[in-house]
């Protein structure tokens, strides 16, 4: 293992790093774009565990606590029938320490902490650091333990050596390392307890022979506190734009999206009938349990977005009307937070990423089988998001995107979401409340999108 520049405090040293690090991580956690946290103050960061994954760098489960409101779901209950909620968020961390010089790039700093065993030390998120990352890479390359994490490998795919680590930069829920075009090593952040779906789905789908979506090559996981996966690296499609980037330019420059939303249509319904060879299907008893969650989320979603409650009334017809309605195709696995920044067109091909499904919901939750049109809704309410990212904006491109969409998943699928009217408005629906409670959270100068959609579906009904 390589030698750090200069000497670190063993691990054995560190018997309470939380001396050092609690004020400063306090502070740094709530401005990360991953922390789902940010309406309530962190009262407390109790340390779930700690592992030297080598000198000069901390592998840290972190548990966030918030004064007098419980944890997990980022503030939302839990809908009925579905796991409690954790007591409090839990966060990976992978922090540099070194005493000199500052780690570059500059932003990568989180502090020098002023007291405890740490003091004087400049402490950084490892991640954005290329020499950690390419220790990190090295440690999957070379499956093994370190203390409760494991790093484990599909034996039949090679991982070459010294592929050069770049940090992507977007806006995400976790954190991704590129490392030499080859591979893309995706850490999570929020963590829940179990296999993560972004893990257990593509891994599913690969063994189907589905090619849409990239398959995992290697995965960390801890034991301990609980069983529960931390990072996954799949191959790097080069060369791809995803479908958020390729919609704003068609719109920018004039051009029909028409021809792109209809394959992104048979993509779909190809990975969701790969889902439903991989995983059981449900029966139209879950489409019940369903209406039930959505009436529930509405709810929450109202009483924290001031902004929705005028509408929560007519809203909450859209659900009644999903347990009387023709339940439509078989409830399924399905994506879960399917939108066009989670497709990516290589070639002339659209390929499915990031099976994690809405990050604010139990993992228990994101795996019970639901209607398809789940999917469907996201892209929909995907391409209403675009059309308004322009002023004026373009109803009419929003809709014949919307249209071409449903007229390749309906090639594919064998049927088609248009002709499941109540089905459709409700999953649109609830999706549009699902983003009025992202947006007010992480992006407030946002927030009129969604809202824009809940008027249209309450008013209009559609
Ligand atoms: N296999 C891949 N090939 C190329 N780019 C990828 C791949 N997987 C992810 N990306 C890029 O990384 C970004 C974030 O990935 P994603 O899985 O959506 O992470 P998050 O859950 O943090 O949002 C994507 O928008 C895409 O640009
Ligand atoms: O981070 P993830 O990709 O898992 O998804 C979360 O963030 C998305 C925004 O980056 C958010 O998507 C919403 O905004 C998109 C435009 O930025 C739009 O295309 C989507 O239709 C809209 O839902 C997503 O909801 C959230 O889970």
């Amino acid at each position: 293992m390589p030698k750090t520049a200069s000497p670190l405090p063993g691990t054995a040293a560190l018997v309470d790093p939380m001396a050092s690090l609690g004020s400063l991580l306090r502070e740094w956690l709530p401005r990360q774009r991953w922390f789902a946290g940010k309406d309530r103050p962190v009262t407390d960061l109790r340390l779930l565990s700690m592992t030297e994954l080598f000198p000069g760098c901390l592998h840290l489960l972190v548990q966030a606590e918030h004064s007098g409101v419980p944890g997990g779901h980022g503030g939302v209950p839990a809908p009925a029938g579905t796991t409690a909620a954790p007591p409090a968020d839990c966060y990976q961390l992978l922090l540099g320490v070194r005493r000199e010089p500052a780690p570059r790039p500059h932003r990568a700093l989180i502090g020098r902490p002023a007291a405890g065993p740490l003091a004087g030390f400049a402490v950084y998120d490892a991640l954005c650091d290329p020499r950690s990352a390419q220790l990190l890479l090295e440690r999957l390359r070379h499956p093994g333990a370190s203390g409760p994490l494991r790093f484990e490998a599909d034996p039949a795919v090679p991982i070459p050596a010294g592929l050069a680590p770049r940090v992507l930069d977007a806006e995400q829920s976790n954190s991704s390392i590129v490392y030499g075009d080859e591979f893309i090593l995706k850490v999570f952040r929020r963590i829940q307890p179990g296999v993560n779906p972004d893990l257990e789905v593509p891994w599913a789908l690969a063994r189907q022979g589905c090619r849409r979506v990239p398959a995992p090559v290697a995965w960390l996981r801890t034991t301990r506190p609980e069983a529960a996966t931390l990072g996954v690296l799949q191959p790097f499609l080069r060369d791809a734009a995803d479908g958020w980037t390729l919609a704003l330019r068609a719109l920018a420059t004039g051009d029909d999206f028409t021809a792109q939303a209809h394959q992104l249509g048979q993509a779909t319904a190809e990975v969701h009938l790969a889902l439903a060879e991989a995983f059981p299907t449900g029966t139209h008893r879950e489409m019940a349990r369903t209406a039930a969650a959505m009436t529930e989320r509405l709810e929450a979603a109202a009483h924290n977005v001031p902004a929705l409650r005028p509408y929560t009334a007519r809203l909450r017809t859209a659900f009644a009307a999903l347990a009387g309605c023709d339940a439509g195709p078989p409830a399924q696995r399905v994506h879960g937070d399917l939108h066009l920044g989670q497709v990516l067109r290589a070639g002339r091909e659209w390929f499915v990423i990031d099976f994690e499904g809405e990050p604010s919901r139990p993992l228990a939750e994101r795996r019970i089988p639901e209607s398809p049109v789940r999917d469907v809704a996201g892209m929909l309410r995907s391409f209403d998001y675009a059309a308004r990212q322009r002023r004026p904006w373009r109803p009419e491109w929003a809709r014949r995107c919307r249209e071409a969409y449903c007229a390749g998943y309906a090639s594919r699928a064998g049927w088609d979401p248009r002709k499941k009217h109540a089905l459709l408005r409700a999953y649109e629906t609830d999706r549009a409340v699902y983003e009025v409670l992202y947006e007010a959270r992480h992006r407030p100068d946002w927030l009129a999108v969604p809202m824009a959609a809940i008027e249209r579906l309450a008013v209009r009904g559609g």
